[in-house]
């Protein structure tokens, strides 16, 4: 299938927006044959990668119930950030969606709040360059003042992703003296949150090479996923948009309990995955879920610390058994190492946000400061640590990371102290055995 026009543009072509909005859209676009909404992908990677095989590339389902391979044409090209604010300008761009990982949004992770002394930010406000994603937004939605209507639809693991964005746009345009341009977004600019899923890891070159085997061609920008997929969005549009539903999208008024449940379920029970299985010398997701002790752990959490604070809109405990069913997929090969990436970005949507909650209902977290305490292990132990923040970590770990909460502070520093004097299996048996 090809696309006739360009309808979306999207920020950071990764693995996983190969693997679900591109494959969503060019779904929408089978079912309802208006194919004017080819995805023009935003990637200074991609572009050489992407360019020489006619934006097209093949999504590898692995695991039960895996559909043939298939080749995604959605792509109608990939351009370079500098280029967007030119883009936005173009009426039929309706909608732009965005994965750049937590840490591409510049914000503080404790406040939620865009980082205005990040030195990037600080130069994009200047208007005289647009390197991040919140400086090429703006940038881009100040050339379309007086044109048509826009939604901007972030597909990134963080809570409340659409009113989180809106509000790093708002404060972007207030620090720039673009007062006029905040008015005009709030009137003719949308922000739906939504929830994603889909468990694509990095491709690496075993990836592409057995592929190679099995198809019969090379592909660099193939992508290895999961048969499983799922995307809840709010349903606050502010002018068209691809017929997703057609792909099976659901939209709903609220997605909030649906992200919540995901992030703080399974996202959660990922993160905990990672670091114990860091510690004990797990290097796959699936290996570490395959670890009784780690897999009671996971359940115990999301039975101890997450559902009395969830408010589900669907059966939890079923949620979290499949999810830990779907970790146990031997094809995936996702690494503990690229889950374990960026924890200072990751803890507050995934954890700490739950800790909070049972903390303000009176009620102690069991789980939650050994994770904690696990990934402060792995910022301690590894050299090459992959985290924006890294440099601040070496010194001060838990200063730009924790809620200002002294008591939960004594707790993770005191699961800390055990995990660096006892075995991490140990410490882990410990807490099992105390529940029962
Ligand atoms: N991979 C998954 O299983 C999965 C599932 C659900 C949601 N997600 C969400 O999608 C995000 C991306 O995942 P992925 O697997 O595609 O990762 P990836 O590393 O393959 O791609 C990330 C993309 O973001 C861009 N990016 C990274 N840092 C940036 C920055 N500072 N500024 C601008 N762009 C930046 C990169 O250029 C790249 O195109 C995740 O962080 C998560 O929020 C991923
Ligand atoms: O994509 P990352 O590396 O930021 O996070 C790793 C995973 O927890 C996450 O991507 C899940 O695979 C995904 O959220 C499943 O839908």
């Amino acid at each position: 299938m090809r696309p006739e026009s360009t309808g979306i543009v999207h920020f950071g072509l990764g693995a996983f927006s190969r693997a679900h909005q591109v494959v969503y859209t060019e779904d929408a676009m089978l079912a309802t044959g208006d194919r004017s909404w080819g995805v023009l992908g935003v990637s200074n990677r991609m572009r050489g990668v992407l360019e020489p095989q006619d934006y097209r590339y093949t999504v590898l389902e692995r695991g039960e119930g895996a559909a043939a391979p298939r080749m995604v044409g959605a792509l109608s090209g990939v351009v370079r950030g500098e280029d967007v604010p030119e883009l936005l300008a173009r009426p039929q761009i309706r909608v732009v969606t965005l994965t750049v990982t937590e840490k591409g949004y510049r914000h503080d992770p404790a406040t939620g709040k865009l980082d205005l002394g990040d030195p990037e930010i600080t130069g994009d406000l200047t208007g005289k360059q647009s390197k991040t994603v919140v400086g090429q937004l703006v940038h881009g939605l100040r050339r379309r003042v007086g044109g048509p209507p826009l939604t901007v639809v972030c597909c990134d693991n963080l809570p409340g992703n659409g009113e989180f964005l809106r509000g790093l746009v708002e404060s972007f345009c207030h620090a720039a003296g673009l007062g006029a341009l905040a008015d005009w977004i709030g009137d003719n600019v949308t922000f739906p949150s939504t929830m994603v899923d889909r468990i694509t890891p990095a491709t690496t070159e075993d990836d592409l090479r057995e592929a190679e085997r099995e198809l019969g061609y090379r592909d660099e920008a193939l992508v290895v996923t999961e048969p499983f997929r799922q995307w809840v969005i709010e349903d606050s549009f502010a002018g068209d948009r691809p017929a997703w539903e057609r792909a099976g999208a659901v939209f709903t008024a609220d997605v909030e309990p649906w992200e919540r449940l995901k992030l703080r379920v399974l996202n959660a029970s990922h993160s905990l995955l990672a670091y114990f299985g860091l510690l004990l010398g797990h290097a796959t997701i699936a290996e570490a879920v395959g670890d009784p002790v780690l897999r009671d752990a996971c359940s115990g959490m999301i039975t101890d610390d997450v559902l009395p604070v969830l408010d589900a809109p669907t059966d939890a405990v079923e949620y979290g058994r499949t999810t830990l069913a779907r970790f146990a997929n031997p094809a995936l090969r996702h690494t503990t190492k690229q889950v374990a990436s960026d924890g200072s970005q990751k803890l507050g949507p995934r954890l700490l946000g739950t800790a909070t909650d049972l903390r303000t209902r009176g009620r102690e977290p069991r789980w939650i400061p050994y994770v904690v305490a696990a990934w402060l292990r792995h910022v301690e132990t590894t050299e090459d640590l992959r985290d924006p923040l890294a440099e601040e970590l070496r010194t001060d770990p838990l200063r730009r990371v924790l809620p200002d909460d002294p008591d939960f502070r004594g707790q993770v520093l005191a699961a800390h102290r055990q995990l660096v004097h006892e075995d991490p299996r140990a410490v882990l048996k410990e807490v099992l055995d105390g529940r029962a």
